[in-house]
This record gives structure tokens, sequence and C-alpha cells, in this order.
């Protein structure tokens, strides 16, 4: 029997051909730079030509020999599956098999339940969820008939619990959660590794978008975990992909996080294992006062929404 605590061989970066989709910006752009500077041929996917050359520029700067390509694809992750297949075979011609993917390409919209546009659950589930799934599909093949590869999926710590403001949101983040689970089962006999990291809020152009239009619930709520920088989210989840860890987290509270929601989730060793089992009722104990204070958080907005009426009608 194939034990389930067998940690896999890290994968070598030098020489590697990493695609990181997203890797035009933010978290993407540095886990492009994180695997560069270890030697990787990088290829980013993105559908901005302008933002994608910007990126390539600067990720080449942090060359460490004079071999190293990074090549860029302007396309749409989420539309359709044979574009999709098709930038992955020209890649796949250039810089060989992909030994890691990344899925980072992702976007935020957040609002109450009943005030965001319905398409905009359709829109965060193709992006977010299809978005992750096409790319994996074109490369997964060739992973399996290679025995060697990595899938990282960029969830986020909104795929770990549902919060104020993310109806639509979380839910494309949770459905990452199945895929890798699943995923991860099918090819494990093949050498192959799924990664998903839950990153919590993080200073990139994407939050500074989602910034413009949070409802002050959810931005209260995140404010609970501190903002991170891309460089370090990048780091972690570099570091978890060549080690083939399913779970990448940063911090104390995505720490908690991971192993309260760890379910039925793959362990990579047996430390995670045991960590798992002995500080499951501790961290359920913590959330409870964690979830009463987002209670009370959106109790009190609810309450200060509702002043200025109660003010008007006494005037
Ligand atoms: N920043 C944060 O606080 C957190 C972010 N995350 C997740 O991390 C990922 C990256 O976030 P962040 O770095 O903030 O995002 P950014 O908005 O800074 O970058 C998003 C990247 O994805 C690309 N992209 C977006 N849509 C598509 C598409 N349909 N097809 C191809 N490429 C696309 C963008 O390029 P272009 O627009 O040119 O296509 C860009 O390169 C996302 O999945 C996000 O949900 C998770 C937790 C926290
Ligand atoms: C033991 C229990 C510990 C509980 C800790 C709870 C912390 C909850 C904070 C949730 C923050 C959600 C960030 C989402 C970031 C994101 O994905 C968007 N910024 C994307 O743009």
């Amino acid at each position: 029997m194939v034990s389930p605590l067998i940690s896999p061989k890290p994968l070598a970066l030098p020489g590697a051909h990493v695609v990181v989709t997203g890797g035009s910006s933010g978290i993407g752009k540095c886990i492009a730079i994180e695997c560069y500077k270890q030697g990787a041929f990088i290829t980013l996917v993105a559908r901005n030509e302008d933002k994608l050359l910007q990126a390539k520029k600067e990720i080449e700067k942090h060359s460490i020999n004079d071999k190293q390509v990074v090549l860029c694809i302007s396309v749409d992750v989420s539309q359709d599956y044979n574009q999709v297949e098709n930038v992955i075979k020209q890649a796949q011609e250039k810089l060989g098999p992909v030994d890691m993917l990344v899925n980072c390409a992702g976007t935020s919209m957040s609002g109450k339940f009943e005030e965001l546009e319905v398409s905009s659950f359709e829109k965060l589930m193709s992006i977010n969820y299809l978005g992750s799934v096409y790319p994996s599909r074109a490369v997964i093949t060739t992973m399996k008939e290679r025995r060697v590869g990595r899938i990282v999926f960029v969830s986020s710590q909104a795929g770990q619990l549902g919060l104020f403001g993310f109806t639509a949101y979380s839910s494309s983040k949770f459905a990452i959660r199945g895929l890798a689970e699943a995923l991860q089962m099918e090819v494990k006999p093949y050498n192959v590794y799924v990664t998903v990291a839950y990153p919590p809020d993080t200073d990139t152009p994407g939050l500074a978008e989602e910034n413009k239009t949070k409802p002050l619930e959810t931005r209260l709520i995140s404010e609970t975990t501190a903002i991170c920088k891309p460089e370090q989210v990048a780091k972690q989840i570099v570091k978890d992909a060549i080690q083939g860890n399913f779970n990448s987290s940063i911090g104390s509270d995505g720490y908690m996080l991971s192993s309260l929601t760890c379910g039925m989730a793959p362990v990579t060793s047996i430390t995670e294992g045991l960590q798992q089992v002995v500080t499951m009722g501790l961290f359920r104990t913590i959330a409870l006062f964690y979830l009463g204070s987002f209670d009370n958080i959106v109790r009190r907005c609810m309450v200060q929404k509702a002043k200025p009426e109660v003010v008007d009608k006494t005037a």
C-alpha cells in the first residue's frame, strides 16, 4: 500500500519550465520572479500585452544565467479551452514540457449578495475557477506521462471561510479546493503534486482595485489579518510547490485556518498530520471568538447605517 505520508522528492527549478497565469502583475509576477531567480524558464500568461512586456523586463533583471528565457503569451484563460490548449502547446514547443503550472490569474468583486450583479457570479466562476481548470487540463497529460509536475492553484483565505461581501468571490475560491483535492488523488501515483495557496490580503494592484468598492464590513473583517507583501507570499508559494505540499499558507492566522479547514485534504508529512490532529480543538475554540467578533462588526455596521434614518424621523 502506498502510504499517504510519503513526502515527494523536491522539484528542481534550475532549467525547469514554469508557466504562471496572471504573471504580469501582483502575486503572479512575484512568483515568476522567485522562480526565475532560482534558474527557471518562465512563460507569463495574461491578457494585456503592455503589462506582459513590462513584467518580462522586470523579471529579466533577476536572471542568474544567460540562457534563461521569459516568454509572454496574451490570452484570456477563462474563455475558450482550445485557445488555452494551443498557447500552452506553443509555449511547450519553445521552452519544453511544463514542469510547474501556477494558476494565479484571478480577480475579485465584493458587495452584498443582493447588490452584486448576477453576471459577477458568472464572471468570477469563469475567471477564478474555469481559468484554473483550462490551463491545468492543458498540461496534465504530459505531466502524467513524464511522471514530473507541479500544479499550483491560488485560492485565498476567503476560500477557507465565507465572509461578508464575498458571496461571489469566496464560492469561486472554494471551488478551487474541490478541484485540487480530486485532482491530487488522481495524479499522485504519477508523481504530480498539487498545491493550493490561501493568501491573506496582499498589497497588489488587484487589492487596490478591490478596495475601491469593498463594503465597510468586508474591510473591517479582512483587517483581522495584516496585509502581506506579494514577494513574501510568492516565496512561500514557490517553496511549498517545490516541496509538493498540498497546503500553502502564511502567518499565524493562515496556519490556524489551514489546520482548522484541513477536512479530508491530502497530507504531505507526518508532522503536518500530527499537528492537525493535536490543534483542531484549540483552533476551533479560537475560531468561535473570531466568528463572534465578525458578527459584531456586521451588527455594528447595520446599526450605524440605520442611525441617519432615525435622526430624520425625529427631525
Ligand atoms: N491581492 C490579494 O489580496 C489576494 C489575491 N488572491 C488571489 O491571487 C491572485 C492574484 O491576485 P493579485 O496579484 O492581487 O491580482 P492582480 O490584479 O494584481 O493581477 C491579476 C493578474 O491576472 C491576470 N488576469 C486576470 N484575468 C485574467 C484572464 N481572464 N485571463 C488571463 N489573465 C488574467 C492579470 O492580467 P490581465 O488583466 O492583463 O489579463 C494579472 O496579470 C488572484 O487569483 C487573487 O484572487 C488571493 C488572496 C489575496
Ligand atoms: C483559528 C481561526 C483563525 C481565523 C482567522 C480569520 C481571519 C479572516 C480574515 C479573512 C481575510 C480574507 C482575505 C481575502 C483576501 C482576498 O482574497 C482578496 N483581497 C482578493 O483580492
